[in-house]
């Protein structure tokens, strides 16, 4: 089975387009969510974030968000500190993920993916882009971020240029072009290559 990552910019429209290869009968993990499922659940990842944030990292039992977000994304020496919390927990879970699927191919979605590292472990990867404005503008439309906390998040990102053109496909969500018509075309290619595997 080929282990594809599915990768893009805050609000590149990455989960829309995973929506659509779930459609297509294509097994996707969401790396976002498992990552909060694992800090929320995990013993030792909790004792971790307490000793590196404080208890305040958790607020009745639940992981604060906010105030995590608050801390983070503001300062690179604390966006280190919880990327390297969770990180290492997080590949090892998609790992696992992996290898329970029997499809043609299999689809992680991450918003950080050359970022960690984690496109090591995968055979192809998928971009999702977007214009900048475009970008912002859905992402501000969806979540309670305003321009500047968006704006925060996309500049501890990788550069969307250099992403794309580490991708072996691109999919451009630009509102003009087809969505689902990208999607089926990369879906027929990842097929016909998983077939001469
Ligand atoms: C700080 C946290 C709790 C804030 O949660 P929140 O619900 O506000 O955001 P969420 O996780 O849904 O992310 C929304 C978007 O922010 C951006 N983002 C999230 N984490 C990171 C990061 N480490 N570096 C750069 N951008 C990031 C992505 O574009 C993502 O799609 C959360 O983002 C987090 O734990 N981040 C660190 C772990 C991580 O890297 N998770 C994502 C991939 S494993
Ligand atoms: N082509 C499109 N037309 C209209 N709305 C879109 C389109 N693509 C995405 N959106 C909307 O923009 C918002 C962001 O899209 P999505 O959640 O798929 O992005 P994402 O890349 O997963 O973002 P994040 O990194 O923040 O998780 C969503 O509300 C989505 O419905």
């Amino acid at each position: 089975m080929l282990k594809v990552g599915i990768t893009g910019g805050i609000g590149s429209g990455k989960t829309l387009a995973a929506s659509l290869f779930k459609t297509l009968g294509i097994p996707v993990y969401d790396a976002d969510a498992a990552a909060k499922r694992l800090m929320s659940t995990s013993k030792s990842l909790q004792q971790q974030l307490i000793a590196a944030f404080g208890e305040e990292a958790f607020k009745n039992g639940q992981l604060d968000r906010a105030f995590l977000a608050a801390r983070v994304f503001g300062d690179d020496e604390q966006l280190k500190k919880i990327n390297s919390i969770v990180h290492p927990a997080a590949i090892q879970d998609s790992q696992d993920w992996f290898k329970q699927q029997h499809a043609p191919y299999a689809i992680k979605e991450a918003s950080i993916l050359f970022e960690t590292g984690s496109d090591q472990y995968l055979d192809y990867i998928i971009g999702v882009t977007a214009p900048e404005q475009l970008r912002i503008q859905r992402t501000i439309e969806r979540s309670h971020l305003t321009e500047q906390q968006v704006r925060e998040r996309m500049d501890k990102q990788m550069d969307e240029t250099e992403k794309m053109r580490r991708c072996h496909f691109v999919i451009n969500n630009n509102g003009h072009l087809s969505l689902i018509e990208q999607v089926v075309k990369i879906h027929e290619a990842l097929l016909y290559k998983s077939a001469r595997q």
